[in-house]
C-alpha cells in the first residue's frame, strides 16, 4: 500500500498509548502534503493537557508543516486518562461518537485526506458512553465513508501479540487494516526487535508501511525527510 495514495478519512490508531500515533500522523500528513494533497488532521478527543497547551494535533501539524487552519481538536479533558474516564472525573459532557462522526464528515469535506488520531488503543473509551474508535469506524462506514485504518505498533518484545490482537479486533468489526507502522524504531534494535521486524506483517496480517526512527518526534526536518522516504517507497516497506 502506497501511503501517498491515501484519500478520504484515515484513522490512525495504535496498539497502545505512546506507540507513536502522533509522530506517525505527522509522517503520513507530510508524505501526503509532499504528494500535493490538501491534508486535515483531527484529534477528536484530547486528554491530559491544560487549555493553553499544544495538543497532539498541533504537534503533528507543526512537525508536518500543516497550516494551523487544517488542525482540529474537538474536545479536551484535563486528566491524562482515557477520554471516557477523564470526562467522567471532570463532570464533563463530551460529544458522542455519532456527533464526532458528523463533525468529521462535515470538516473533511473539500480536503483530499483527513487524518483522525484516536486516543490510546482500539478499546479505549472515547465518549461518555464508553464507545471507542471501533464504534467510530462503524458509524463512518454506516454513513458511506468506510475509513482507511493505520495501526501504529511498538517495536519491542510483546508487540507481535498486541499487533495481532489490535488488527483482529478491527477486522472482526468488518474493517480493513490498510497498513501498520512501527512508531519508534531504535538506533540499536535488540534481538526481539530485529525478529519482530521480520514477523510483524504475519502477526498483523497487514502490510508494514515502514518504521519511524526513534527520536524524530521533536524534529520537523527529520519528520519531513522520513515522510519523503515513505512517499518514495511506492508501496514497499520503509526499512531501517
Ligand atoms: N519516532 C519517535 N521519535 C521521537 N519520539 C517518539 C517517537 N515515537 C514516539 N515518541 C515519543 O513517545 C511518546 C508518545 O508518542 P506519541 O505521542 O506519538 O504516542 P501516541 O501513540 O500518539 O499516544 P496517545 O495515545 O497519547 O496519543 C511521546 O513522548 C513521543 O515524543
Ligand atoms: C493520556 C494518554 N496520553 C492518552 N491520550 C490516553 C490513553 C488512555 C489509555 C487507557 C488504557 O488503555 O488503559
Ligand atoms: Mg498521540
Amino acid at each position: 500500500m502506497n501511503i501517498t495514495d491515501l484519500e478520504g478519512i484515515i484513522i490512525v490508531t495504535g496498539t497502545d498509548t505512546d506507540a507513536g500515533k502522533t509522530v506517525t500522523t505527522a509522517v503520513i500528513a507530510s508524505a501526503l502534503k509532499q504528494a500535493g494533497k490538501d491534508v486535515l488532521i483531527i484529534k477528536p478527543y484530547q486528554t491530559g493537557l491544560a487549555p493553553d497547551e499544544p495538543g497532539d494535533v498541533h504537534d503533528a501539524g507543526h512537525l508536518a508543516g500543516i497550516d494551523a487552519n487544517n488542525l482540529l481538536e474537538y474536545v479536551r479533558c484535563p486528566e491524562p486518562l482515557a477520554p471516557t474516564t477523564s470526562a467522567a472525573r471532570a463532570g464533563m459532557t463530551i460529544p458522542s461518537i455519532e456527533d464526532v462522526a458528523t463533525r468529521i464528515l462535515e470538516d473533511s469535506d473539500g480536503h483530499d485526506a483527513t487524518l483522525v488520531e484516536g486516543a490510546g488503543g482500539v478499546l479505549v473509551g472515547l465518549d461518555n458512553d464508553g464507545s471507542g474508535v471501533l464504534d467510530l469506524m462503524d458509524v463512518l462506514a454506516g454513513r458511506g465513508h468506510e475509513p482507511h485504518v493505520i495501526v501504529v505498533t511498538r517495536s519491542a518484545l510483546g508487540t507481535l501479540n498486541h499487533t495481532g490482537l489490535t488488527c483482529r479486533a478491527i477486522r472482526d468489526r468488518g474493517h480493513q487494516v490498510d497498513a501498520i507502522v512501527i512508531g519508534s524504531w531504535p538506533d540499536r534494535p535488540d534481538l526481539a526487535e530485529r525478529c519482530n521486524l521480520e514477523e510483524i506483517e504475519d502477526a498483523a496480517a497487514a502490510p508494514l508501511a515502514g518504521v519511524i526512527p526513534a527520536g524524530i518526534g521533536k524534529d520537523s526536518e527529520a519528520v519531513q525527510r522520513t515522510a519523503r522516504r515513505f512517499g518514495e517507497a511506492g508501496g514497499t516497506s520503509v526499512r531501517p
